[in-house]
Formats: structure tokens, C-alpha cells, sequence
């Protein structure tokens, strides 16, 4: 189970130049600081599929690389099967699996190279490596192109061998942003049954989406961020009867803008 509370996190501005007009009237803006995530508060139980939305630049990746460890929150608490990951970071990294929104594969690297290289790096044994490497090929469909250099994948195979790498070490729960961004439809369905297969295996999984039929199709539980605040959480009933069935209007509900 993951539990995030009272998350905050704000970026000092460089260059406020280079700030986006929308950035600037941003009301978490303030004086040299840009309030990025206010409060963020959802928990996701075991087996739940938890869609995470909001506006660009709403905060969500922010909040995913909190939960993730990559960033450290200025306050608030976030705790995984009992476990408090701010206090044991180390630990808590072993039980995460994290796509970023940047795939970062090694381009001289084949896509079983990439995967397995992350597996040596939590600690696994060859055999499990390969073992575990073969059950996410069949997962993933990453049979044709797994033995390739990465670099010349196209973004579909990147993303599919990136999700490979997150949960070669079979976590206890998952993140990912953004999974489906920029895929074709074939690619998006094979990350969308993934998501499905973990959610058999009752593994928590929280995924950022701008994409509502995403959400109507997996989701188990629905948080919306809006301005770096979570401004919405509850389960896809909920979320669907807020805008009669219709869940953009619900979602225009949710921000405050009309339907
Ligand atoms: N390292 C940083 N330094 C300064 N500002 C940042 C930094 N990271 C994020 N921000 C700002 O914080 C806000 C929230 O960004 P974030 O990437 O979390 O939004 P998002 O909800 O994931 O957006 P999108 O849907 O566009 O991916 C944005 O205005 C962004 O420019």
C-alpha cells in the first residue's frame, strides 16, 4: 500500500525570464520560489490501479519523482507497505518500480542488456536476471527487437524495454509517468495489459495519463492535481458520476472549469 501525505516541493527560479507566461500568473509563484507541489495527498491499496491527473504542469511528475526518491519533498510523508521512505530511502528503493518520463536507455546497449544491467544492480543473480528477462519479453512483447543496440529503437520499443528495466526486480509497488505518451495504439495496449497483469498480481500501481479512456478502462481510483494541489481523490465511480458519466466534464469539474 502507498500512502502520501501533505507532499511539498518547490524549485528556486534561476532565470525568472525563463519562466512560461502561464508559469508567471501561476499563483505558486513566489518571490524567488516556484511552489511546484503544495500538497499532495492519495493512497493506492494492494491491487488498485490509481490514475493520476492534472493540467500540464500541474505537478504530477513532481509528485511521481517524490514517491520515486529521485526527489526529496520539503514536507509531508510517504510511506510504502508500512515502511517510511524518507527515513529508509535505501531500502524503499528496492520495493519501487519507477519509469521516468525520460526512457534513458543505454544506447550502445542492447535491450536485454539495458534490463539486465538494472537487475545486477538491485542485487540479482544471472539466472534470476535471465528468468525474469524472458517472463517480461512475453509480457512486453520485446521478443523481436531485445537483442538490438537501443539506440535505433523506435519510441514504442524504447518505452516497453524502459518499463522492462523498472520492474526487473519484481517491486512491491509501481510508478510511471506518463507510459503511454507518444506510443502508437499496439504499444499503448501492450503497457495498458501490462498495467492489467500487475493489478492480477495485486500490485499497487499509481500512473500519471492525460488520457481520460485510460483511465475509464484500468482505473480503480482517480486523484487529480491541479496547481500542486490534490484536489480530488476517490474511486472511478465517484469520479465518473461528478460529470454524469462523461469523465472529461468531470474532470473540468474537478479544476474548476466548466464542463
Ligand atoms: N527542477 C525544476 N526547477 C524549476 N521548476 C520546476 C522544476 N521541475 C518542475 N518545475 C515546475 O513545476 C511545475 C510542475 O511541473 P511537473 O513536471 O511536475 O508538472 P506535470 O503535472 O507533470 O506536467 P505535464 O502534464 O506537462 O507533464 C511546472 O511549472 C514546472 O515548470
Amino acid at each position: 500500500m502507498i500512502e502520501v501525505k501533505g507532499l511539498k516541493k518547490s524549485f528556486e527560479v534561476e532565470n525568472p525570464k525563463k519562466l512560461s507566461e502561464q508559469e508567471k500568473k501561476d499563483p505558486r509563484l513566489k518571490g524567488r520560489y516556484f511552489h511546484s507541489v503544495e500538497s499532495v495527498s492519495f493512497t493506492c491499496d494492494k491491487g488498485t490501479v490509481l490514475g493520476l491527473l492534472g493540467p500540464n504542469g500541474a505537478g504530477k511528475t513532481t509528485t511521481l519523482r517524490m514517491l520515486s526518491t529521485a526527489l526529496k519533498p520539503e514536507q509531508g510523508s510517504l510511506v510504502i507497505d508500512g515502511e517510511d521512505v524518507l527515513k529508509k530511502p535505501v531500502e524503499a528503493r528496492k520495493r519501487i518500480g519507477f519509469l521516468s518520463g525520460s526512457t534513458g536507455l543505454y544506447g550502445r546497449l542492447t535491450g536485454r542488456e539495458n534490463i539486465a544491467y538494472f537487475g545486477q544492480l538491485h542485487g540479482m543473480d544471472k539466472n534470476a536476471i535471465k528468468q525474469r528477462i524472458d517472463e517480461l519479453a512475453e509480457l512486453l512483447d520485446l521478443h523481436t527487437f531485445l537483442d538490438r543496440r537501443s539506440e535505433n529503437f523506435s519510441t514504442g520499443m524504447k518505452q516497453k524495454t524502459a518499463i522492462a528495466r523498472a520492474v526487473v526486480h519484481n517491486p512491491a509497488v509501481v510508478i510511471l509517468d506518463e507510459p503511454t505518451t507518444g506510443l502508437d495504439i499496439m504499444a499503448a495496449q501492450t503497457v495498458l495489459d501490462f498495467i492489467r497483469h500487475l493489478k492480477t498480481l495485486s500490485t499497487p500501481v499509481v500512473f500519471s495519463t492525460h488520457h481520460l479512456d485510460e483511465v475509464a478502462e484500468l482505473c480503480d481510483k482517480v486523484c487529480v492535481i491541479h496547481q500542486g494541489n490534490s484536489v480530488f481523490e476517490d474511486d472511478l465511480a465517484a469520479f465518473s458520476a461528478l460529470g454524469e458519466g462523461v469523465l472529461s466534464h468531470s474532470f473540468l469539474k474537478t479544476i474548476k472549469q466548466e464542463a
